[in-house]
Order: C-alpha cells, then structure tokens, then sequence
C-alpha cells in the first residue's frame, strides 16, 4: 500500500473515533506538597495567633492566657515526630484536622476573621472544612479500594503499615460523612468503630467531651444507615437501643415515618470494573496479562541519542501496547522537576480547554514547555529517541508535536479515576490546535510509592507499580489507527507515601509517518516498528 494510501485509512479512522469519558463523584483534596507547607508554617501560624490575641481586639486579649493554653494544647496533641511523617494517611488527616477545625475551635467565632488575617501569608495553603470533608473522602476510598476495616485504620493499622491512631470523634464524623454520600456499608462499619474508640481507655485523652456525641446519638444514626440500605430488623434493633441509651433518640414511630416518607438511599453499586480496578490496584506488581495478550519479547534495548546510552525496555502488552522503560531520568532530574513545579502546581483540571476543576483526579499539577527548561528539552530529545515519535513543540502558533511536560502530585488518598488520555473534544489551547489526537502517553514516576499508586488498566488487566525513574509508555490509539479502548487507565490511590508523575502526551501532528499504520487489521505496533526510525536492539 502506497504511503498515501494508508495516510487517507488513517485520516478516515481519526474521523471516525467516537470518544465517551464519564466523569463521576466530587472530591476535595490537599495534596502532599500543601499538607507539607502548612507544617512548616506552623509556627509563624502560632506566632500570628498570639498577636491576634494580644494586640488586635481588646475583648480577646482578656482572655489571652485562656487562649495561649488551648493552643498549646492543640499544639501538644500533635506529636511532631509522628505528625511530620506525612507518609500515613492518618498523620495527613490529623494535620488537615487540626489546621482546619481544632485551632478554630479554639478561637472559635473569631477565627474567621483571624483566618482573613492570615490569608495573605498562608493563601491556599491553610486548610478550611472542604479540606477535612475531601480528607475523609480520601480514607473512605482508601478503605474500599484496599479493602481495609474501619476499626484498623482508625486504630492507625493500613494493611500492617502503622501509624497514628484516629480521635474517636474523627471515626464518628468519618461514618457521618461516609452516610451523606450514601456509601452505607461504610457508614455502619465507621460509626461501629466509633462507639469502641469513644468506649476504649487508651484513647481518653483524644476525646473532648464538649464535642462528645452520645452512644444513643451514634447508635441512632446507624440504625439510619440501616434503614436506608433496606435492612429494616437491623435498623429497627438499634433505634430500640439508641432510644434506652439516649430517649432523645431512637423512636419507632420515627423510624416509621422515616419509611414511609424518606426516599431510599441506595448503596453506591460496585460495577464489575470495580471490582477489577479495586483486584489490580491491590497487586502492586507489574502484572502481565494473560495470553493470549502476552507477548514472546518481553525485555529489549532502546538507544537513544549515542548508541552506549540505552535504556532496558521491558514490554507488558502488545494490544494495546504498553511498556515499562527503566531510568528515563536520573534521580537529580526527577527531584529538579519536582522542585521547579513547587510554585506553580495547581488543582487538576481535565477537559479540552483544561478549564474544568477536576472531580474525577486528585491532585495538583503544573505544566513545563519545552522551551521552559534545558532539562525539559532534554528529556523531550531523549523521548524521542526512545519512542522514534515526533515531540516538537511549534510555539507560538504551529501545532505541536508533543504536549508540554505535566507534572502531577498526588496526596493522601490521591488518585484519578479510569478515563482514556484522548479528548472528547479537540482542545482549544491554541498550542495544540490542530495537533491531531493524543497518539501516545509516556508518564515518567517521579517518586516511588510506599504503598498503591499503582496504574492500571482495567480492560487489558495490566498493574504496573511506580517506580522512581521508570516510564511506562503505551499506545492510545491501535495501529489501524483506532482508538484503543483497552487503554482505559486509572491512577490507583496512593495508601503510603506520595506520588510524583510526570507525563508527556505525544500528537498524531508529525508522527503520521513515524508511527505508520498497520497493513492489516490486527497488526501490532511490533509488526509495524521495523518501519520507525528508531534503534532497539
Ligand atoms: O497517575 C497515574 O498513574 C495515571 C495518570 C494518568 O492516567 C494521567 O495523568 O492521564
Ligand atoms: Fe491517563
């Protein structure tokens, strides 16, 4: 076939591509580098405090001693050894906590005229309740992706790996929050675990009995929990016992009136990718997919700019074709990556237009052009090499080639949901205008994650766990030119640790020829490389 002829198949098959993303749930979050800021401006918040107290309001500095204490005390409870480990979620949680309700409470109406105060000098980094709601999220999708009991990780036990206990109150708000979002099961199972921390005697001095909700008041609430997943003699024991506990609680003919009169709640379905998602997010392994998906090569040398300078390639799958690249960058430049964002990471955002506040990922990211940084034409030139694709950016007004470099940091519980990476629509940022389609992804790891933060592809069943330095490239579209639905990905939430990525989106524009297409239907990329100008060994 003539090159011209397969360019028009290829043209006729971008056309033809009908893209669907569904964007479900909505979250907050704090990611790693913010929890970690607050932290480090502790201190300079204290000090703020005490001038607050003492020199802006005459009515306050009255009660200066009064207010010096608390926040001591507040101060005292977070034990700086175990809070600044901020590789546990519940350490993360606790400092969200407290910069966002325990020094509120103690300045109480005041704070928040204290918090305009501050805002200047903290900005974004002080954690308000939208923070504390997108935290408890965070350990509720923790707990069903890993499968883990309330009762252990409240008690600070992640699969083994331990860390600071919860306050029991956080148990109770945790079971609360888990009930407003409808997820039931874990509603009952938090707020079960919250009537044993309030019960136990080692965790007496994490519980202030002015915000102390009562075991009747615990027990009514999961007797609603009850009800509305339909388990109506479990629901209708607990207002019994709720209403012995405590009468303002409990009462049969409201649990009635509540049958007759509420519209059912219904428990969040786990759909079957679910399931899968939540098996190979648990393997933390690079996994191989079953044949006959499972290639013969599985490990090959990629040279890249001078021919001693190779890169050990290992291949996961052939349809749709993903590998893992070992040492893309050194540990130098992952950690200058990672420090030239520090400034400039933002909420992420997903859409064409990339103007829509993600719901759907968790993190904070910033974007490197090329022509930004030495190290980022640098690793442009060595992607090339690697992948024999085209990555040049025609800044300001030609199409690109290749995306600018997306760093991404994921905090606690952080995670993206299974999407594909091309667009529903073409994007209207005028560097991308006419580019073509989102061809390949290279995601670089930036860090090594202690535990989850896996990315995996739930149709192809394929895990791969970062690794700090590795890349793992596949192909979003086959080589007929369709776009690969077994490319739907997901970021798995991180359990342990924190996660850095950084992606490299490479463009139909100027890869039409590089990456030709296949000359039959099931042809895979290792059938049509040996026309890539590449070298692989
Ligand atoms: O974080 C991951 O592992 C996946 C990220 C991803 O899919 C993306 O950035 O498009
Ligand atoms: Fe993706």
């Amino acid at each position: 076939m003539s090159n011209e002829i397969r360019l028009a198949a290829c043209l006729t098959a971008i056309l033809l591509v009908a893209t669907s993303i569904v964007m479900t749930s909505s979250e907050i979050f704090t990611s790693s580098l913010k929890v970690e800021r607050m932290i480090m401006e502790e201190e300079k918040l204290l000090q703020e405090f005490k001038r607050y107290i003492d020199y802006q309001y005459d009515r306050l500095k009255m009660f200066s001693n009064f207010y010096a204490d608390r926040l001591r005390d507040v101060r005292m409870r977070a034990n700086p050894e175990i809070v600044n480990d901020l590789q546990h979620p519940n350490a993360v949680y606790n400092v969200i906590k407290r910069f966002a309700s325990d020094y509120a409470n103690v300045l109480g109406e005041n704070y928040e005229s204290f918090r305009q105060v501050v805002q200047s000098s903290f900005g974004q980094f002080l954690a308000d309740v939208n923070d504390v709601r997108g935290a408890r999220l965070s350990l509720l999708r923790l707990q069903s992706v890993y499968n883990m009991k309330a009762l252990d990780m409240a008690r600070g036990d992640y699969l083994g790996f331990q860390g600071p206990p919860l306050a029991p109150l956080d148990a109770f708000e945790i079971g609360q929050t888990a009930f407003t979002e409808g997820k039931l099961n874990l509603s009952i199972d938090w707020l079960n675990a919250s009537l044993a921390l309030f019960a136990s005697t080692e965790l007496q001095h994490l519980v202030n009995p002015v915000y102390r909700p009562t075991d009747g008041g615990i027990k009514a609430l999961m007797g609603r929990a009850y009800l509305f997943n339909g388990q109506v003699h479990e629901a209708e024991a607990l207002y019994d016992e709720a209403k012995l506990l405590d009468p303002n609680h409990g009462d049969v003919g409201e649990l009635e009136r509540e049958l007759r009169s509420q519209p059912r709640l219904q428990s969040i379905p786990h759909v079957d990718y679910f399931q899968n998602f939540s098996r190979l997010c648990s393997l933390e392994n690079r996994h191989y997919p079953a044949e006959p998906n499972n290639p013969k090569i599985v490990c090959r040398y990629r040279e890249a700019v001078l021919p001693y300078y190779r890169f050990k390639e290992e291949i996961l799958s052939l349809a749709p074709f993903a590998s893992v690249i070992y040492n893309v960058v050194s540990d130098q430049e992952s950690d200058h990556l990672k420090n030239f964002v520090k400034n400039r990471l933002e909420r992420g955002k997903v859409g064409g237009d990339n103007s829509t506040v993600s719901e759907i990922r968790t993190s904070d990211l910033a974007w490197i052009w090329d022509n930004e940084s030495q190290l980022a034409r640098s690793m442009a030139k060595r992607i090339e090499c690697i992948t024999g694709l085209d990555t040049s950016q025609r800044l300001p007004d030609g199409p690109s080639s290749g995306e600018a470099f997306q760093v991404v940091n994921y905090g606690l519980g952080g995670h993206y949901e299974v999407h594909m990476d091309p667009f529903d629509e073409p994007p209207k940022q005028a560097e991308l205008k006419d580019s073509g389609e989102r061809i390949a992804t290279f995601l670089i790891y930036l860090s090594d994650v202690q535990r989850g933060g896996s990315t995996v592809f739930t149709r192809a069943g394929i895990s791969v766990a970062p690794m700090k330095n590795m890349a793992l490239m596949w192909y979003n579209y086959d080589p007929a030119h369709q776009r690969d639905d077994l490319t739907h990905h997901a970021g798995c939430p991180v359990l342990i640790g924190q996660k850095w990525i950084c992606n490299k989106w490479i463009w139909t524009y100027g890869n039409t020829f590089r990456r030709r297409c296949g000359l039959t239907p099931g042809a895979t990329q290792l059938e049509i490389e040996p026309d890539m100008k590449r070298g692989y060994l």
